[in-house]
């Protein structure tokens, strides 16, 4: 009936399922995106200063040094930032439900959508992009789960891979009709209104579905609603025979229960790495420097003297690279390793920086050669980001946690990524005008210190089963010294299966640095493996949570809430932090008793 495993990450799980349900999940998520990237996009149709005749490099710099253009862009990740952090998003996540949150969502951008439509003063879009972040915060937490939650288990490593390739569509996509707008003359009259109001039509959307679509069984578990989240489960499977797929949901709720501590295990000295390159991926993706581009490519090539219509065009042409460069990295990060490409892309987004600062500094203003030849730079930047630290700043710390770090190690990263998108926002056009040229080379300095530190300090994933990453600092040269402190929980269930694998197969039972003192320890409490070793007496062996069996199948249930979560995990698990302990009200209501957590 249902048959778990675990190769490179990936849990190959059969429940029965109806895959219509998971279109729909789909569409979700595309339209998600599409808010977030309309309104992101939006904001070029605001408030653009007319180019006036530059005389002067300065001038040419400065021109939109303007730090209402900059709060504009960036409060709406400021907001995001504030929701999540206090754990506003999180909490109704939590206690209203996956399908509420969306239906809060929608109405927020929905609202957000008649002020801007509706605008006669800045402040209304400015309240309309806090309602935005608000609502971006709240779709992003909740949409990705809701799709994992409901995907089949066999899908969920599929859809793990969307996630940035839809990102970068949609931002393409808003990209165009901002160029649409221009082009149709739009732009300046109501067509701002039009491109911003637009985040109306998917606002919609969502809340449409947040009203008809049922909530996932998980989520009812948590809140309580055992009956309703079976027959929901049902429902969306399309068959009553789904005993093997309920019990797994009840089973990984009650091991995330188990870890009560997340952010004092990420605090701990033992899990050091975990909590430095977790925070590192989404702060050194930033510092690239890529929202530069994202966020204020046409006024970049306007300030370097080409027409509107050019620096739209721009735009679009770097979103395509953004776009079909992600597609390299979904095909060959498992091939060339998450290492090379991070080593790779930051030759060559160093290399495109310095070429673009030399430009700035050597070529005189205003010249329309510069402006196709910075664009060439700014394209070979791009596609290195996109096939590197744009999709691996989330993949990889999503593969470095352990069971008892995984929810806040992974709202780190998320929290990183939206303070850093908020302050890259807020001050590149006041850099710019500072510092000029050197401001490419200042992100050129980041970018050479983020691939020194890689080279260094990220130990590479690449085929090795998800579950046994974080292993890898047990042997790295840095990282060693603070991963073998202790043996953790996950540690130990690994060496456990690693050693009943041997011992099956008849081989020696393997050694893992660090790992030395639980290993006659696990032996002694398991009769499989002190049959093995005819000299060690099998401890306890009727205990079922000491069990060999009982923790390989905790380990195996781990895995798939893992594939379950991933993705939530990968973006937005702030909330996950919030919501783990409350988890164990499923203990009391099923009856089913957790395992403690060692170390
Ligand atoms: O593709 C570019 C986009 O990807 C992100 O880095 C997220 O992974 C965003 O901050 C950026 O706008």
């Amino acid at each position: 009936m249902e048959e778990a495993g675990v190769a490179g990450g990936n849990v190959k799980g059969k429940y029965n399922a109806n895959l219509g349900f998971w279109i729909v999940s789909l569409a979700l998520r595309a339209q998600r995106h599409l808010s977030l990237s309309w309104s992101l996009r939006g904001q070029n149709c605001v408030n653009v200063p007319t180019p006036k005749t530059i005389v002067s490099k300065n001038e040419l710099f400065c021109q939109f040094n303007s730090q209402i253009l900059q709060l504009l862009t960036s409060c709406l990740f400021l907001a995001g930032t504030v929701s999540e952090c206090t754990g506003f998003t999180a909490y109704l996540n939590r206690y209203h439900g996956r399908t509420r949150v969306m239906m809060y969502s929608g109405i927020a951008f929905m609202i957000a959508g008649i002020l801007f439509a509706a605008a006669f003063h800045v402040s209304m879009i400015f309240i309309g992009r806090i309602l935005q972040g608000f609502a971006i915060s709240f779709a992003s937490v909740s949409v990705p789960i809701y799709n994992s939650e409901m995907s089949p288990p066999q899908f969920r490593g599929t859809f793990n891979q969307l996630f940035q390739l839809f990102l970068t569509l949609f931002i393409l996509i808003a990209q165009v009709i901002n160029l649409i707008m221009h082009v149709t003359g739009a732009e300046n009259s109501w067509g701002f209104r039009l491109s911003l109001g637009f985040a109306f039509v998917p606002a919609f959307m969502l809340f449409m579905a947040g009203t008809f679509l049922p909530d996932s069984p998980n989520s009812l578990l948590e809140r309580g609603y055992i009956t309703q989240a079976r027959k929901n489960l049902e429902y969306i499977r399309g068959t009553k025979d789904v005993d093997v797929e309920f019990n797994d949901i009840v089973e990984a709720a009650e091991l995330a229960a188990a870890v009560k501590h997340p952010w004092r295990n990420l605090f701990s000295a033992k899990y050091r790495p975990q909590l430095v390159l977790s925070a590192c991926c989404t702060l050194f993706q930033q510092w690239t420097g890529i929202n530069i581009l994202i966020f204020y490519a046409p006024e970049i090539f306007l300030a370097l003297g080409t027409t509107r219509t050019i620096s739209l065009v721009a735009g679009i042409i770097i979103g395509a690279c953004n776009h079909l460069s992600t597609y390299v990295s979904a095909i060959l990060a498992d091939y060339l390793g998450r290492r090379f490409l991070f080593l790779e892309a930051g030759v060559q987004m160093f290399s495109a920086l310095i070429v673009i600062s030399i430009s700035l500094l050597c070529l005189p203003a205003s010249s329309i050669w510069e402006a196709w030849y910075i664009l060439g730079m700014a394209c070979v930047f791009d596609m290195a980001y996109a096939w590197s630290w744009g999709p691996l700043a989330w993949t990889y710390p999503s593969e470095i946690q352990v069971l008892e770090t995984r929810s806040a190690g992974m709202a780190v990263t998320s929290l990183f990524n939206l303070l850093f998108s908020f302050v890259i926002g807020q001050t590149f056009l006041s850099m710019l005008c500072t510092l000029q040229w050197g401001v490419f080379l200042l992100f050129a300095c980041c970018v050479a210190f983020m691939t020194t530190f890689v080279y260094l300090f990220f130990p590479e994933t690449k085929g090795i089963p998800i579950e046994e990453c974080p292993l890898l600092f047990k042997t790295h040269w840095f990282w060693k010294r603070y991963a073998n402190r202790s043996v953790g929980f996950q540690e130990r269930m690994v060496m456990e299966r690693k050693m009943l694998e041997a011992a099956e197969q008849g081989k020696p039972l393997p050694d893992i640095p660090g790992m030395e003192s639980v290993k006659d320890d696990i032996i002694s409490q398991n009769p499989t493996l002190a049959a093995h070793i005819p000299d060690v007496q099998p401890g306890d062996a009727g205990n079922p949570k000491r069990h060999g069996s009982a923790d390989g199948r905790a380990l195996e249930l781990w895995l798939r809430e893992y594939q379950t979560t991933h993705t939530f995990f990968e973006r937005h698990a702030a909330a996950a932090a919030a919501m783990v302990p409350n988890l164990g009200r499923i203990q009391g209501l099923t009856g089913c008793e957790g395992f403690s957590q060692s170390a």
